[in-house]
């Protein structure tokens, strides 16, 4: 059974147009994905594709003005706002995208311990400060007084220590150092094997395919492809999606090939594939049927010529 399936999830934003009329702008549509217990998914995909907005609709913590529909079930049961609530911190933890979501007004010991937290817990949080790097004076400091290399190791074990089983880490890695990065990574996948799930949301794919078990591609709010993590490898000739692809041999060890072009923004999306304007192996027929996610070669795939 699936730890989290998210089905058919969409993400709109209502905003005022210059006549200021309110308008509602999809910036996440027909997005499905699943994570079972012991499983590692990295989500890549470009700069505002949807990574946050998605784990911030998992979690329940979407602004007051977005709207939401679809279905995400955890542990096969329908989440709704206060159940949401109730998860939030305890089953489901997040590692946030930003260092500004640690509370200014609070000593770090503070807020990496669950409240009420015995003997065993205050040495498993010294255990986990001292694998990250963190002296145990750390403890004692507001968050002004970390470097930002510091304030997302705070953050980590926060998330990590709340024991959840369902991490969702948006880009956890970003101003550590090579040593630490490695480390988290290596974190998540034991976490993992002891039986959580971790949804890896990253830019660094390279570092992810070392622990990920799958990878979901994210273009312009959706998916386009989910591939083993195995998949991603030679010049990407296992890969079903042209995006995913692209993606993998702009990487400077790999073609280091830009994609011309750029991400359609949202409420300007063709009518269409979304990547065809961008496709080499796109035809007329592509920019008139929007693809749906079909099953293909063990992975999932949004592209009608993928084979
Ligand atoms: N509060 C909001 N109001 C309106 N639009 C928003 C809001 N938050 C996000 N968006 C839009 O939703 C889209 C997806 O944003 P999101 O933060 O999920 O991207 P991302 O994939 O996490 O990008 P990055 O890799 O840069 O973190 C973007 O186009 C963004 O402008
Ligand atoms: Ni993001």
């Amino acid at each position: 059974m699936c730890k989290l399936e998210v089905e058919n999830l969409s993400v709109s934003f209502s905003h005022y147009d210059r006549g200021l009329r309110q308008q509602m702008v999809e910036v996440i549509h027909g997005l499905s994905l699943s994570i079972k217990a012991g499983q590692i998914v990295a989500v890549v995909g470009s700069s505002g594709s949807g990574k946050s907005l998605l784990a911030h609709a998992i979690m329940g913590i979407l602004p007051g003005n977005a709207v939401m529909a679809g279905r995400i079930c955890y542990g096969g049961e329908t989440l709704n706002a206060q159940r949401q609530a109730t998860l939030r911190g305890k089953e489901m933890a997040l590692v946030p995208q930003s260092v500004n979501y640690l509370d200014p007004l609070m000593r770090v010991g503070q807020q990496v311990r669950i409240p009420g937290a015995d003997q065993v817990q205050a040495a498993q949080q010294r255990n986990l400060f001292e694998r990250y790097g963190l002296e145990p004076g750390v403890e004692q400091l507001y968050p002004f007084q970390l470097s930002g290399g510091m304030a997302r190791r705070v953050l980590l074990s926060t998330a990590t220590l709340s024991g959840a089983s369902l991490i969702i880490a948006d880009e956890p890695t970003p101003g550590l150092h090579h040593e630490a990065a490695r480390e988290t990574l290596l974190h998540f996948r034991e976490l993992a094997d002891e039986g959580r799930s971790i949804l890896l949301i990253t830019h660094d794919i390279e570092s992810a395919l070392t622990v990920a078990d799958k990878v979901a591609v994210f273009y312009a709010g959706t998916t386009v492809e989910i591939a083993a993590a195995e998949d991603f490898a030679g010049h990407g000739e296992r890969l079903r999606h042209p995006y995913s692809r692209a993606l993998w041999n702009a990487l400077p060890q790999n073609q280091f090939q830009p994609i011309p072009g750029a991400q359609p923004l949202p409420g300007q999306l063709p009518d269409g594939c979304v990547f065809a304007p961008r496709c080499p192996a796109a035809s007329a027929e592509c920019s008139e049927i929007k693809p749906d996610m079909r099953k293909l070669r063990g992975g999932m795939v949004r592209c009608i010529h993928a084979s």
